[in-house]
């Protein structure tokens, strides 16, 4: 019998800040980030399938079906969900509406990843516990297991050591500068400055504006002048600053009248957005531990 359940977002996510405190022996580096997750994201649509295969029914350019992070995501679990069952086979069709850039600073791959995990955790019925599907999510991306976590947060570690944070309810304004930037293209700079000194999440709690910096942002600002260009535009208006490595650009307001004034006047060559702050991960009511 094929069960379905269309319309699962996965939304995407800022960073307030972004301080890089070291690297550990593998390269990785050591961040302190806290996550915003936003109203705005992909959509994707899951059915499943009794023959064991997983097959993607949409295109997604420039990304072959077996990199594609939702096809990974789900050949993982599938392993897992065999261990448990192994009478079984688990397969599934599915969709994406891709809304975020990729290469876009606001985890889009990621956060594919992680509602693929948890609606067909859901829909193979396989048990996975929040913490095993994080562990899982790990394997994938250093920013999987936040939206798996579901709720913002302070992340330390390389991103997957979590804990859930307060932040004000908001609205953003967010400049794709139309590059894509790699992630390991700015991590690996000589530029990077990688000795930034840690914070207390106390230090971060009840600050209206976004907080430290982004130190990621000095390096895609030289190897990608659009991405400078846009934070400077943006500047204008308020803390405007990058988010994650790049290249989306994005700038606070209490009141969405002050966003959509700035969204009316931003030059036509950038497309520009506004989302809403959001508290939980839209799929966290499907995971119950
Ligand atoms: C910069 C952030 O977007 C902040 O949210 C993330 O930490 C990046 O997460 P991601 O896109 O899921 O990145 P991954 O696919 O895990 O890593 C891509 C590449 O970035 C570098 N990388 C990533 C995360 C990290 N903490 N240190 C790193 O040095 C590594 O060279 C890695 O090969
Ligand atoms: N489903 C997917 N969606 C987007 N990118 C994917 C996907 N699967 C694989 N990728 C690859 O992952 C790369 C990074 O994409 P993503 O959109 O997650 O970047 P990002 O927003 O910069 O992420 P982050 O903020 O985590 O650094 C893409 O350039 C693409 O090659």
């Amino acid at each position: 019998m094929t069960l379905t359940l269309n319309n699962c977002p996965a939304p995407a996510k800022l960073n307030l800040f972004l301080h890089v405190t070291g690297r550990r022996a593998d390269g990785y580096h050591l961040l302190q980030s806290v996550f915003q997750l936003i109203d705005r994201g992909d959509v994707l649509h899951f059915a499943t399938r009794d023959d064991a295969h997983i097959r993607r029914s949409t295109e997604l350019a420039g990304v072959p079906e077996e990199s594609d992070l939702i096809v990974r995501a789900a050949k993982l679990l599938q392993t897992a969900a065999a261990q448990k069952n192994p009478n079984k086979n688990f397969g599934a069709d599915i969709a994406i509406e891709k809304n975020l850039p990729m290469g876009g600073g606001l985890g889009g791959g990621s956060s594919d990843a992680a509602t693929t995990l948890l609606a067909l955790n859901h829909l193979w019925q396989v048990g996975l516990t929040r913490a095993e599907l994080m562990a899982l999510g790990l394997q994938l991306g250093a920013d999987v297991p936040f939206f798996i976590f579901g709720q913002n947060a302070f992340a330390e570690g390389i991103g997957e050591a979590l804990v859930a944070v307060k932040t004000p309810d908001r609205w953003f304004v967010v400049i794709e500068p139309g590059v894509s930037v790699p992630t390991q293209k700015i991590f690996s700079s000589s530029e990077l400055t990688r000795d930034t000194k840690p914070v207390k999440i106390s230090d971060f709690s009840g600050a209206q504006d976004c907080f430290g910096k982004n130190d990621l942002q000095v390096v895609a600002e030289k190897l990608f002048p659009p991405v400078a260009e846009a934070i400077k535009w943006l500047r204008q208006y308020g803390d405007a600053r990058m988010t994650g490595s790049g290249a989306c650009v994005f700038c606070p307001f209490e009141q969405e009248q002050q966003a959509d004034a700035v969204l009316a006047t931003v030059p036509t060559h950038w497309k520009a957005w506004k989302a809403k702050a959001i508290k939980h991960h839209p799929l966290a009511y499907l995971q119950q531990s």
